[in-house]
């Protein structure tokens, strides 16, 4: 599958927020400090931004982005995506043998459904989330930061999780970070987002090894493939 933005314009009165343009074949990450657009540019694919906002979207891909149908969306938060009041089970749209193969695929047992959200692990959390994702079917799964609020060994579990299961089920993935260290291995292609702005797009390799804009240079020469480099 390929995914073409041609066009992503977001604008609030007369200021513009973002003008990208991108494209990628399988996985594309979104590196950005804060504040560069990252979210809107996730916001504006799954069809949720303000009224407030003028967007102009212009995209070609095999399928029509619909949010909840073609597109399942992870947010960073994994301790504030769920009800606090219902048990998992009654949370997944998915029968009950359904949800169990869903969680099976993330590693999870069956008991987890019986379990209110406030007894799980910020790891464990995250996965179920995904199995929730993964229920839909999605032609493209978005990811916010998915691995932020978690700890070391949870966010290995997650990062290597989301690459089988996009082998497994075939997904484009689309992933936001500003962390260049978790998507080396997850996404073939990469694209740097400054202030609202695409400054370079490209194989993810290419662009870390050979970076051609003059801000993806200073954002590598100060470590940021070692470091998180959040402002
Ligand atoms: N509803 C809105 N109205 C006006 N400006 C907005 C709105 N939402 C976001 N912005 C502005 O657009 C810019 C990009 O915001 P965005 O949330 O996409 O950044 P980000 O890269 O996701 O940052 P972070 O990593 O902190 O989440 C920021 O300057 C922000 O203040």
């Amino acid at each position: 599958m390929s995914f073409t933005c041609k066009e992503l314009l977001i604008k609030s009165k007369e200021k513009v927020l973002l003008n990208v343009s991108f494209s990628f074949e399988r996985s594309f990450a979104f590196i950005g400090e804060s504040g560069s657009g990252k979210s809107l540019t996730l916001k504006a694919l799954l069809g949720m931004l303000p009224r407030e906002l003028s967007v102009s979207l212009d995209y070609h891909a095999s399928y029509t982005l619909q949010r909840g149908e073609s597109i399942a969306f992870v947010p960073q938060n994994p301790f504030t995506a769920l009800s606090p009041l219902s048990k998992i089970e009654r949370q997944f749209m998915a029968s009950r043998k359904a949800a169990c193969g869903y969680l099976e695929m993330v590693g999870l047992e069956e008991h987890f459904l019986d379990r209110f959200p406030s007894e799980l692990s910020g790891g464990q959390l995250q996965r179920i989330i995904i199995a929730m994702a993964l229920s839909l079917s999605p032609r493209l799964l978005l990811l916010d930061e998915p691995t932020t609020a978690l700890d070391e060994e949870s966010k290995t579990v997650v990062l290597a999780l989301i690459k089988q299961l996009q082998e497994r089920c075939g997904f484009d993935l689309l992933f936001v970070t500003h962390d260049v260290a978790t998507i080396e291995n997850l996404c073939e292609e990469i694209g740097i987002i400054q202030q609202g702005r695409m400054v370079e797009y490209g194989m993810t390799h290419e662009v870390l090894n050979d970076p051609k804009a003059s801000y993806t240079q200073q954002l590598l020469s100060s470590g940021f493939r070692q470091r998180s480099f959040r402002t």
